[in-house]
């Protein structure tokens, strides 16, 4: 994902990187006339001013070529760390619910946040380490130029400096990783922190475990690996400082004895040029710490493997605009099933199905069994949040294989969960926000009007009890207009009189809207009321019942 933005930004980065050639270039031009000028001082005390004006020329080169060269490679960076997090964002959109509950939220989340922040602070310090890594290239070149003899000593330092960073780094890096897995534990245990909030409050217990066993635990293999990582860099960036100083030292006691030949203006040059270097050397050095950092980041959000944001196009779409499925009278169901990859214990694998059978439109279902018995999961499989090991799904005779078909399909789908999410945006059927006079009705009919009120297809709250949430889940579903809705245990958190209306006019309302209305439930009290009844046994359909036809036939005061 990361290269291919990079590619798509060569060229600025091609100019800037030529920008940074020029700033350095004009900088060792600074270099050779200050030496140039320190051996006429020797002959001479007067000012050449063609000289001077050379050197202000260089001295402004070196000031806006710098800025030049880091002013484009910061808007670059701006620009990568945006394209960046917005391709993150699409991959996430792309991704199968399937493999984000797989992955776990805690991952997700820590990637976002951490990963994502620090590619973010890697690329942002790139500008400068280009300029420094051009600027020491082009000192190491020059060197060259002054003197390969003394060079050769460089080189010889240098490269132990190069193999002993690249020890540094191999080492810094694999403790980068092991801190990332426990940065990602520690995300987990403060998301159990907050989420157990009640919970903790109450059992003195609990809390202690929680602190002493899993927190305190993890803040101590995070503190231990920091240490070592903040060490390792720390010492090899004072290191590299050191070994420059080492390394003028040995060029002026070693060029008096072995190479006499050597002029003092070339070794005053030499050692001018090496101390130019010092700052862009540990601009580069300390740049690698972030550079793992970077590096550790980028492949955990790659290990991620969301997927490629290439349908990303489809997956924003109206439904209305893929394929068009608006005429369909039943839901035919055949042979489906489905396997979990990993149930929790190693040797289990909770599965689905075979599962045959027909949903018509305008009929209510009831989908039901014991606790674990699969009905959520079949409702998943249903909707498409997971993908089918084999078995189909068809729309009348029209299975839905293709992307854009489930798209499509999934576009006349309105669910909600046992653990939905409430959003507090209010959506009309064309996708943008509905008008708050379609609202308020729906409000005042679920007795939430004293509660919340909207403003521009927003709620005004969403801190509300479960049962109030779900009413707004409902009001929205209701506003989305959708041909097929799901309610998995939606009656379960109301109180009885909500619970009778649900079962005995809203439902009934909803099938004379021409809905398919799929209720996931325990309340056997209205079972009487379903058209058709599905009841769940460890994964499979063991009962599919059509009910009676002769229904009663309650008065619509929910309209
Ligand atoms: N994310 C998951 N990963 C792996 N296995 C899962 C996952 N979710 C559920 N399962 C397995 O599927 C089984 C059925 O779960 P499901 O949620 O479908 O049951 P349910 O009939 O809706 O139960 P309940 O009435 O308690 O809501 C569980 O017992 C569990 O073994």
């Amino acid at each position: 994902m990361f290269k291919s933005i990079l590619l798509r930004f060569k060229w600025p980065i091609l100019t800037a990187t030529f920008f940074s050639i020029l700033g350095a270039l004009a900088g060792l031009g600074m270099l050779k006339i200050i030496t140039t000028q320190l051996a006429a001082l020797s002959e001479s005390h007067h000012i050449n001013w063609n000289d001077f004006a050379l050197f202000v020329s260089a001295v402004l080169g070196v000031l806006l070529f710098g800025l030049g060269s880091r002013y484009l490679l910061a808007k670059l960076s701006a620009q990568v760390v945006y394209e960046f997090r917005d391709e993150l964002a699409r991959r996430l959109l792309c991704t199968q619910y399937a493999t984000i509950e797989r992955l776990g939220g805690h991952r997700i989340l820590a990637a976002m946040k951490t990963d994502a922040a620090k590619l973010s602070d890697g690329l942002l310090i790139m500008p400068g380490f280009i300029y420094s890594f051009v600027t020491v290239l082009l000192c190491l070149g020059y060197l060259v130029f002054l003197s390969w003899q003394l060079f050769s000593v460089v080189f010889v330092l240098i490269t132990a400096i190069v193999l002993l960073a690249r020890l540094f780094l191999g080492i810094g890096l694999r403790h980068y990783r092991i801190l990332r897995g426990h940065e990602d534990e520690l995300f987990d245990g403060l998301t159990t922190l907050v989420n157990g909030a009640k919970e903790l409050s109450i059992n003195a217990k609990r809390r202690k475990f929680v602190y002493q066993s899993i927190l305190l635990r993890n803040f101590a293999d995070i503190k231990e690996r920091s240490i070592k990582v903040s060490v390792l860099f720390t010492m090899l960036n004072s290191m590299a400082s050191t070994l420059v100083f080492f390394v003028i030292g040995v060029i002026v006691f070693g060029a008096a004895n072995y190479w006499p030949e050597i002029s003092l203006n070339t070794i005053v040059s030499f050692v001018l040029t090496i101390l130019y270097m010092i700052n862009p050397l540990e601009s580069v050095v300390g740049s690698l710490n972030q550079m793992s950092d970077f590096s550790a980041s980028y492949r955990n959000i790659e290990n991620l493997d969301l997927n490629n944001s290439s349908n990303f196009a489809i997956r924003i779409q109206n439904d209305a605009n893929t394929v068009d499925i608006k005429q369909w009278n039943e839901i035919k169901i055949s042979q489906l099933c489905f396997e979990y990859e990993n149930s929790g214990l190693d040797d289990y694998h909770f599965s689905v199905g075979p599962i045959t059978t027909q949903l018509k439109r305008g009929e209510a279902v009831y989908l039901t069994g014991g606790n674990g018995s699969g009905k959520s999961t079949f409702a998943k499989l249903l909707l498409g949040l997971y993908q089918a090991t084999s078995g189909t799904i068809s729309l009348d005779d029209k299975p839905i294989r293709q992307v854009d078909e489930l798209q499509s399909y999934q576009g006349l789908c309105s669910a909600i969960f046992s653990d939905f999410h409430l959003f507090n945006h209010v959506l009309a059927p064309d996708g943008e926000l509905a008008k708050d006079e379609d609202i308020v009705p729906f409000l005042q009919q679920l007795e939430m009007d004293n509660k919340v009120a909207t403003h521009h297809g927003c709620f005004s709250s969403t801190a509300l009890s479960q049962g109030q949430k779900k009413r707004l889940a409902l009001v929205m579903s209701y506003i989305e207009d959708c041909p097929i809705c799901l309610y998995d245990e939606w009656a379960a958190d109301q109180d009885p009189r909500f619970r009778e209306l649900f079962y005995t006019e809203i439902i009934p309302q909803l099938k004379r809207q021409n809905k398919l209305v799929l209720v996931i439930t325990h309340d056997d009290k209205y079972f009487e009321l379903a058209d058709q009844l599905l009841r769940f046994e460890s994964g499979h359909l063991v009962e599919d019942i059509r009910l009676s036809e002769s229904k009663v036939n309650f008065d619509p005061i929910f309209a």
